[in-house]
């Protein structure tokens, strides 16, 4: 197939070594010029995935018409708060037939849209049935290595998270198909919020009964969300959902358990991000999450505290206290 990456950070790098190593015609853009032609002088790229060199097929492009207008299949791998410019920025094109799979993880801020949400504002010729996401537990460090990983292809339309599930899967990337678009979209972007929660617990010197809690409340504040939202319970239990909130808390790849990290020792959200080239999505879900939750009604405790420790300085300890000492409840509400 001819497909084009749209973003060349390390996710993007790595599904388009992937899908070249598979003999895919593909082409892999960067936003910013000097960077792609960086990358195509190098072979690498040795900002965002040092050391893993990119297969005969895979050609950078500097020019996003071009890139897309030879595309069969767009995966769209720019941070979450990107995507919308993006989109808009090729949505003149003909994109009949086309398949747009996403793999950005986040809720749009000021709107609470999950990624296929902004993809079909964006690009009003294209019909749900075409768009994808391809979600899971998978840092970009391990699937270039070629180190087991499974994933979820997911799309309104089956015969879609068909094409995506052939197009993506190796014997060490094995891709599952679901349907369930919302309660996969939900599961895998709100994880980064909890995730950060697990940082602070880790950086706050908490052990294993704290993780345990916030993997499993967390994991029971993402259903309530989902639930409210429409999507099936048992997407909770599959790879966007237990499996990505499980491997983002505990991998010590994980950025946005590492800002958690760094806010449980005590230091400031804007000193960490300044000094960190990748993004972590978390951060800015967090605020698009907990409006999505009071909008709807929806208890969301940890991403509040979340919230609180990020945006309005609260002291983690503090946080952790006042979770602690909310009023005692039933496990399921
Ligand atoms: N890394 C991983 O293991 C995984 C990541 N994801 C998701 O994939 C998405 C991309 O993350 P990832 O590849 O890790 O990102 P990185 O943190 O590795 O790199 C960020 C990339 O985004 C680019 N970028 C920044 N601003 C813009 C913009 N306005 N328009 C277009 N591109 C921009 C950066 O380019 P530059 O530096 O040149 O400005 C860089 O290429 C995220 O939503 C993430 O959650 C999902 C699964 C695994
Ligand atoms: O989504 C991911 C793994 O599945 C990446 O998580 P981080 O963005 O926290 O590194």
């Amino acid at each position: 197939m001819k497909i084009t990456v749209l973003g060349a950070g390390s996710w993007g790098t790595t599904l388009a070594i992937l899908l070249a190593s598979k003999r895919h015609e593909v082409r892999l853009w960067a936003h910013r010029p000097e960077f792609a032609r960086a990358l195509e002088a190098d072979r690498e790229n040795k900002r965002y995935l040092k050391g893993i060199l990119f297969p005969a097929s895979l050609h950078v492009v500097e020019n996003l018409h071009d890139a897309v207008n030879a595309a069969e299949m767009i995966v769209t791998a720019v941070p979450s708060h990107a995507l919308r410019a993006t989109a808009a920025a090729f949505a003149d094109l003909n994109l009949d037939g086309k398949v747009i799979v996403n793999v950005a993880k986040g809720i749009e801020r000021n709107t609470g849209k999950r990624m296929s949400e902004v993809l079909l504002e964006a690009l009003p010729a294209v019909t749900p049935e075409q768009i994808a996401a391809l979600y899971g537990p998978s840092h970009a460090e391990e699937v270039a290595r070629q180190q087991p990983t499974t994933v979820v292809a997911c799309s309104v339309s089956e015969t879609t998270a068909r094409q995506v599930q052939e197009a993506f899967h190796t014997s060490a990337f094995r891709v599952y198909v679901n349907t369930d678009l919302i309660g996969v979209e939900i599961a895998g972007s709100v994880k980064n919020v909890i995730a950060i929660a697990a940082g602070i617990s880790d950086g706050l010197g908490f052990g294993d009964n704290a993780k345990a809690a916030i993997i499993t409340r967390g994991l029971a504040e993402i259903s309530r969300l989902s639930a409210k939202l429409g999507a099936d319970p048992l997407t909770m239990s599959g790879l966007s959902g237990i499996g990505d909130l499980v491997v983002t808390c505990l991998s010590r790849h994980s950025r946005n358990r590492y800002v958690g990290e760094q806010i449980g020792k005590g230091r400031k959200l804007d000193d960490i991000l300044g000094e960190m080239s990748m993004v972590a999505e978390g951060v800015l879900s967090s605020k698009a999450v907990l409006e999505l939750a009071n909008r709807l009604g929806v208890d969301m405790p940890i991403t509040r505290a979340v919230y609180e420790m990020l945006f309005e300085d609260k002291p983690a300890p503090q946080a952790i206290l006042d979770l602690m000492e909310r009023e005692p409840k039933p496990e399921n509400y």
